[in-house]
């Protein structure tokens, strides 16, 4: 078959892929999207938009909890699990419609087929050869899998997603985002959750936030244990019994699930033929300008060593169309200050450094802003959750370079403040703002002193 001319050709349908090649046919070039599977990738399929839908329904959970502490006398109910499944898939299968509006749209060629190069520019995809002078590889993530006796009975969180019913006990190995975010979930939906955390609990993040999440999240029944490593699993009588490496036997669980990270999606995409290597994650090492070192060919998103963040892909994507067809050749992504919230019960929210972060650059300018109080809410309901904020300042005049929250409501909180950050906003900004009565956000902008030390 003879080859196909393209202006640039988006490897992955995900997040990343889809938002560069809108853009750049927006800016008139013609494209071309090869896809194998449903387009939204990871986000929309396995990833943010299932796990919100789970977390909106855990948050109605635990709503019913405080409503019957107001003194609401019906019972909670209990989630009709497939009912709610079926209800999220519906939802996501209208974000699978209206990209492929987006596609039509644009006039972009939509290929369902597996990539594989050829040559920089040239690309097999199922029976058809694509070429185009620009190739981005937007291929994403996969689960990490532990290879250990046994482990064939346990799931990733693309199995967690596939459940039609609530697991009685479940056991979560890790404590990342997704570890903490699905055992938070599973315990609010009633499942009895232990968490096998190996090192400490999101790693990346400040120390005392989350030892404090840790913290509230065991009030809410999820058991943490540290000292424990799952070493096998035995499947007897449709249950699982584990082996912890400290000789004792944990279980019985209905379910195992492995959350330890996830590697570059590039086996599949023969880049030894363009002379391209990869990370020991699997990823793709790129510049700031999503450059990969073989010309023409360009990554974004979770396929880099970049963080892995559906805007992130996004914004990575958007850009590097621009520079390419949209006449702004210094057109690339700013990876400071990037705010993210973990979904977990209560979120968990950072923009900018974390403490330990501040003061390996700044030393002993680094000081502090914190605020601990049970939010009015959980007040009034006998429910002890805090909520606690943290601002990590430099300088004479407390510039920001880093807030953390921990709390309900945390999550839709942090963006306005992401922008203030990214502005340069210091502690006297935040003071001369007139606080929204009453409410938890309020505390960000009447902190009182500085924390000595
Ligand atoms: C459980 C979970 C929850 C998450 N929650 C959040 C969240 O709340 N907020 C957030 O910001 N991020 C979240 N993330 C991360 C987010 O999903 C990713 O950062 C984002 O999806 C990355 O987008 P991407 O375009 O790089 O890759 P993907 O979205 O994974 O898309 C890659 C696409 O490439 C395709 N592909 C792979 N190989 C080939 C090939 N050879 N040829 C053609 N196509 C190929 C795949 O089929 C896939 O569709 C979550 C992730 C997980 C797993
Ligand atoms: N809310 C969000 O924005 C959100 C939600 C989910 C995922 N994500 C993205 O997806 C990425 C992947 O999530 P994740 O939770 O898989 O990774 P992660 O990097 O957040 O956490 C991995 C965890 O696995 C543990 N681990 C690694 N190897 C292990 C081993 N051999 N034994 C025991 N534990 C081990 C680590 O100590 C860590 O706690 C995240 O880093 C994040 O970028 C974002």
């Amino acid at each position: 078959m003879a080859d196909e001319a393209f202006d640039l050709i988006v490897i992955g349908g995900g997040s990343g892929g889809l938002a560069s090649a809108i853009r750049a046919a927006k800016h008139g070039a013609k494209v071309a999207l090869v896809e194998p599977k449903e387009l939204g990738g990871t986000c929309v399929n396995v990833g943010c938009v299932p796990k919100k839908a789970m977390w909106y329904a855990a948050q109605m959970a635990e709503a019913q909890y405080i409503a019957s502490d107001y003194g609401f006398t019906d019972k909670p109910g209990k989630l009709d699990w497939p009912g709610f499944i079926d209800r999220r898939n519906a939802y996501i299968d209208r974000i699978h419609g209206s990209y492929q509006q987006q596609l039509d749209k644009w006039k972009i060629t939509r290929v369902k087929a597996m990539a594989r190069f050829i040559e920089p520019r040239r690309i097999a995809a199922g029976e058809r050869v694509l070429v185009a002078p620009h190739v981005i590889i937007a291929t994403g993530s996969s689960a990490n899998r532990l290879d250990k006796p046994g482990f064939e009975h346990s799931v990733t969180s693309d199995g967690f997603f596939a459940l039609r019913a609530c697991p009685k006990r479940t056991a979560i190995i890790g404590g990342g985002y997704i570890a903490v975010e699905l055992a938070g979930v599973l315990r609010a939906l009633g499942s009895e959750v232990d968490l096998y955390v190996r090192d400490r609990l999101m790693g990346s993040f400040d120390e005392e936030m989350a030892y404090q999440l840790g913290e509230e999240m065991t009030k809410h029944g999820i058991t943490i244990n540290y000292t424990c490593q799952i070493e096998a699993a035995h499947e007897t009588h449709g249950v699982l019994l584990l082996d912890c490496d400290k000789g004792t036997k944990p279980g019985p669980y209905d379910l195992l699930i492995q959350a330890v990270g996830r590697h570059g999606n590039t086996a599949s995409l023969g880049l030894d033929a363009i002379g391209l290597g990869v990370n020991a994650e699997k990823q793709i090492d790129v510049d700031d300008y999503q450059e990969t070192g073989v010309p023409g060919v360009y990554a974004v998103g979770d396929v880099t060593q970049r963080l892995a963040l559906t805007p992130v892909a996004v914004n990575a994507g958007r850009k590097l169309a621009d520079r390419l067809f949209g006449n702004l050749p210094n057109a690339k992504l700013d990876y400071q200050n990037i705010p993210s919230v973990v979904f977990s019960h209560p979120p968990l929210g950072t923009v900018g450094l974390n403490e330990q972060e501040a003061r390996a650059v700044y030393g002993a300018e680094v000081h502090l802003y914190k605020q601990t109080f049970v939010p009015m809410q959980l007040a009034l309901a006998h429910r002890p959750m805090y909520v606690r904020f943290k601002l990590i300042c430099v300088g004479e005049d407390s510039r920001i370079v880093g807030m953390q929250m921990l709390g309900p409501g945390v999550d839709e909180i942090l963006q306005g403040f992401a922008v203030a950050i990214k502005m340069g906003a210091t502690k006297a900004d935040l003071d001369a703002t007139l606080a929204i009565h009453p409410t938890s956000a309020e505390e960000m902008v009447t902190m009182g002193d500085r924390v000595p030390g």
